[in-house]
């Protein structure tokens, strides 16, 4: 394979971005029930008023502008529950019982709560107690949208909220991007799987069940999830198959400079050119990645940590860029909870963090466990601080990145 040239962080971050770049735009109509996590791949325009008619906002009483102010008892002509359309027009000295959501009659000027009238003849008749201004809890047709008004721009993930705004507004559909496919696939003899029994050398994998989950978190759709062993021959079988499926073919472990590391050799073999052959940071200087047709290949680290580091300072944002979403790392300043005493090294380092705000400011605990072997400490992981020194005093200001919980 040919020489691996490794490139800084900031460089290999502008190069997998430029990777993912090439698979954003295609898109599909979707049943609004089924959006949720998805991209707008265009701006959703309101159809329709919404509230779609005037309407009370208290159970109460609907009465004219001539009788708002209490000068008389005034004749109840009815009740108006919402769902209900009222087919007369408001008359003065007559007033409507009426619902919290029920349309108001035409010539209504307020609705009087319920606590503020008086209740006389059975609820035949009321007085009103205290003068309603006008307009009192009434909310207008449209005051939540017209037609034509912008409800969702073009390249928004859709949450919960964004649903039930399509919801209200009558949207059975969106056009959103197709999640990426992802194809993840494991390697190493030695691992196996719980519910397996514990042999001698082997261990229980954890990788491929972090990527699983924080992809699917991320938006991406996994067409196959694999574990390979480490032979030549069948690693590269499978990754050549996956490709074909797949935007994105995953890998984890054999990425480094052992006998049985083939990672490297076959990306190389299989796109022609890797892209990144090697970062310098740490954790998480082996990672490689390169391109087969509009197949992303990208090989990860093998130990937990410099996995999960891997993941999320150069692999997620990628994938989130392939859906047309843009984070901007590192962005957030913290200040050292206490001083940091590492081994000096030439270039960049991400310390997996506790995090928490304090008087309105972010302040950052870097873990002592830093080693790139452990997967434990990932629960207590709120932030990643980056910083190109081994030496910092505590209460020194550090950029760090918030990390997003992995729930979906
Ligand atoms: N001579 C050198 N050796 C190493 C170098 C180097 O530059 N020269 N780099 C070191 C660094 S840094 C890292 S990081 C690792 C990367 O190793 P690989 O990506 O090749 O991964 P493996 O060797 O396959 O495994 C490393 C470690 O991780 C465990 N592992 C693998 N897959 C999983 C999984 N799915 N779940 C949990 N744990 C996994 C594996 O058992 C090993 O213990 O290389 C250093 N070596
Ligand atoms: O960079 Mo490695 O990721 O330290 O174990």
């Amino acid at each position: 394979m040919s020489k691996m040239v490794p490139i800084d962080y900031e460089e290999a971050l502008q190069r997998i971005l430029e990777l993912a770049a090439s698979s954003q735009n295609e898109a599909e109509s979707l049943p609004i029930a089924q959006a949720l996590g998805r991209i707008t791949a265009e701006e959703v325009f309101s159809q329709t008023h919404v509230p779609p008619f005037h309407r009370a906002m208290m159970d109460g009483y609907a009465v004219t502008e001539a009788d708002r102010q209490g000068n008389q008892p005034l004749k109840v002509m009815g009740r108006l529950a919402a769902g209900d359309w009222p087919a007369e027009k408001l008359q003065p000295g007559t007033c409507y019982k009426i619902m919290t959501g029920a349309p108001i009659p035409e010539g209504t000027a307020a609705v009087v709560r319920h606590e503020w009238c008086e209740v006389l003849e059975q609820g035949n008749m009321i007085r009103i107690l205290e003068i309603a201004a006008r307009g009192e809890s009434i909310q207008n047709a449209g005051m939540d949208g017209k037609p034509g008004e912008l409800l969702i721009p073009a390249r928004t993930r859709l949450y919960a909220e964004h649903l039930a705004i399509l919801s209200a507004f009558g949207q059975e559909r969106v056009r959103v991007f197709h999640k990426p496919r992802v194809s993840i696939l494991t390697t190493g003899s030695e691992l196996i799987s719980p519910g397996t029994p514990l042999l001698p050398g082997k261990i229980y994998g954890s990788n491929g069940m972090f990527l699983e989950n924080a992809l699917r978190a991320d938006g991406a759709h996994i067409v196959r999830h694999a574990h390979i062993p480490d032979q030549r021959e069948k690693l590269q079988e499978a990754i050549e198959n996956a490709a074909h499926s797949s935007d994105w073919v995953i890998l984890t472990g054999g990425v480094s400079k052992g006998d049985f590391d083939f990672v490297p050799s076959i990306l190389e073999n299989i796109a022609g050119k890797l892209s990144i052959s090697r970062v310098l940071m740490r954790p998480g200087g082996p990672f490689v990645a390169g391109k087969v047709n509009q197949c992303k290949l990208i090989g990860l680290s093998g130990n937990p940590s410099a996995m999960y580091i891997q993941y999320h300072v150069l692999l997620r944002p990628a994938i989130l860029y392939s859906q047309s979403e843009q984070i901007h790392l590192f962005e957030t300043r913290a200040r050292l909870a206490e001083d940091i005493h590492l081994k000096s090294v030439p270039h960049v380092r991400f310390l997996r963090s506790k995090a928490r705000i304090i008087d309105g400011v972010w302040h950052v605990w870097p873990s002592e466990q830093q080693s790139p072997g452990l997967v434990r400490g990932l629960a207590d992981c709120q932030a990643i601080m980056k910083s190109q020194e081994s030496q910092l005093k505590k209460e020194s200001w550090v950029n760090i990145q918030i990390l997003p919980l992995a729930f979906s």
